[in-house]
């Protein structure tokens, strides 16, 4: 079984999805006489077969584990590779693994010669349902999260289906985190998944992951094809800035936690907040927010996070990348599917409701 969902923005491409899939990288790199490979550790076996099975001469570039990955070392470590290697501008670079290797390795591609042919072969659950679509990439600073970046867009992604039976059960939980999210964002039938049958949700191969997978990999589509840069968002018209909900808080977690909380926790937490900031803004109803702690608590997501830690964590929220100016903004929900923006909440409000989560 495979199938294809079309990212249709300004330069259209296919995310193909099923057993095998990733048979097709020889095509998806173009005839490239050069190809580098960027993988972490655990994949080095993988990578190593699918060079030898690439009619190109295949660097492979083993990079740090997750976060670690997301580095200006790491990233001048493969601009000098590609330096050495002799890369121009009709070689291609390939990310093999999880987010943070997506992230780093779609950086690498945009911005070595200004940019090269770039494929996306996600090897997480995470990755295939969102960051391996869409083309930001980036990496962190000590400051914040994914702070330096660029808009870079695959010519192909791959999620072989297969790559997830090796994956350890957190990491699915990862993605579930964001596959819950773009069901309260955009698809009531993902929500009813994660309520039938959140263990077979957790078990690489079932016909429910399949299933969620695939509306997941849709919505993020949808939307990115609506507004790939993001610039949209005005009023309660809502662009992709939508795929931002429940980070606001997730990405300072993950500063203040030195990105080593994994990044799907820290929004199954993030999502917990703006449940409830909207709530206490008069929008979402209390039912909503119960059903944010059953879908995400269901699959074993953390739903609180420590007291006492507020003002450090708002600090770091004045960097997220939808604010403006010194005014804080959060993509919020009165229900599923029914986005709105809340420029610059209450300052009394905010603290409240991080008291309240960490309860
Ligand atoms: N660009 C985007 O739109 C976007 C969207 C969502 C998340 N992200 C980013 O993605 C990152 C998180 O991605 P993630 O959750 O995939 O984490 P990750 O990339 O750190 O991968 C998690 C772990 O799984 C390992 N791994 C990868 N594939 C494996 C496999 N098949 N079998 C066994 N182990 C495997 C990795 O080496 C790592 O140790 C964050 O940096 C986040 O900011 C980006
Ligand atoms: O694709 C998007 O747009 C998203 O916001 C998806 C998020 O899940 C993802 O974590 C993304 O990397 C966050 O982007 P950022 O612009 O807030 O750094
Ligand atoms: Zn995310």
């Amino acid at each position: 079984m495979s199938q294809v969902v079309r990212v249709n923005t300004a330069s259209p491409y296919d995310v193909a999805v099923g057993h095998g899939v990733v048979a097709g990288l020889g095509e998806a790199v173009g005839g490239a006489a050069k190809v580098a490979i960027l993988h972490p550790k655990v994949l080095r076996e993988r990578a190593a077969e699918l060079a030898a099975g690439l009619d190109a001469e295949v660097t492979l570039i083993q990079l740090p584990k997750g976060e670690k990955a997301k580095t200006t070392r790491v990233l001048d470590g493969c601009w000098q590779v590609l330096a050495d290697e002799g890369f121009t501008r009709s070689d291609a670079v390939v990310g093999l693994g999880g987010g943070a290797t997506t992230d780093l390795a779609g950086f690498v591609a945009g911005t070595w010669l200004r940019g090269v042919r770039y494929v996306s072969v996600p090897t997480t659950l995470l990755a295939m349902v969102d960051a391996a679509v869409g083309g930001k990439t980036g990496i962190n600073l000590k400051a914040g999260k994914n702070l330096v970046g660029a808009f870079w867009e695959p010519k192909a992604v791959l999620a072989d289906l297969d790559f997830l039976t090796s994956l350890p059960v957190d990491d699915l939980r990862g993605g579930l985190a964001e596959m819950a999210k773009h069901g309260f964002i955009a698809d009531e039938r993902t929500l009813e998944l994660f309520e039938t049958a959140p263990d077979a949700l957790l078990r690489a191969g079932s016909d429910e992951l399949t299933e969620a997978v695939v509306r997941s990999m849709e919505v993020k589509a949808s939307v990115v094809s609506g507004d790939l840069r993001e610039r949209t968002s005005v009023g309660d018209a809502v662009g992709r800035e939508l795929l931002n909900y429940g980070h606001t808080l997730a990405h300072a977690i993950e500063r203040r936690e030195r990105y080593t909380m994994p990044h799907g926790h820290a929004v199954s937490i993030g999502s917990q907040f703006a449940a409830l900031l909207s709530a206490n803004l008069g929008h979402a109803d209390a039912a909503f927010v119960e059903r944010h702690r059953s879908v995400f608590g269901g699959v074993g997501l953390p739903l609180t996070y420590e007291a006492g830690v507020w003002d450090e964590l708002r600090a770091t929220m004045n960097l997220d990348k939808k604010s403006r100016g010194g005014s804080l903004r959060f993509v919020l929900l009165d229900d599923v599917a029914r986005p709105f923006i809340a420029e610059a909440p209450d300052e009394g409000v905010l603290a409240d409701t991080y008291d309240q989560l960490t309860r």
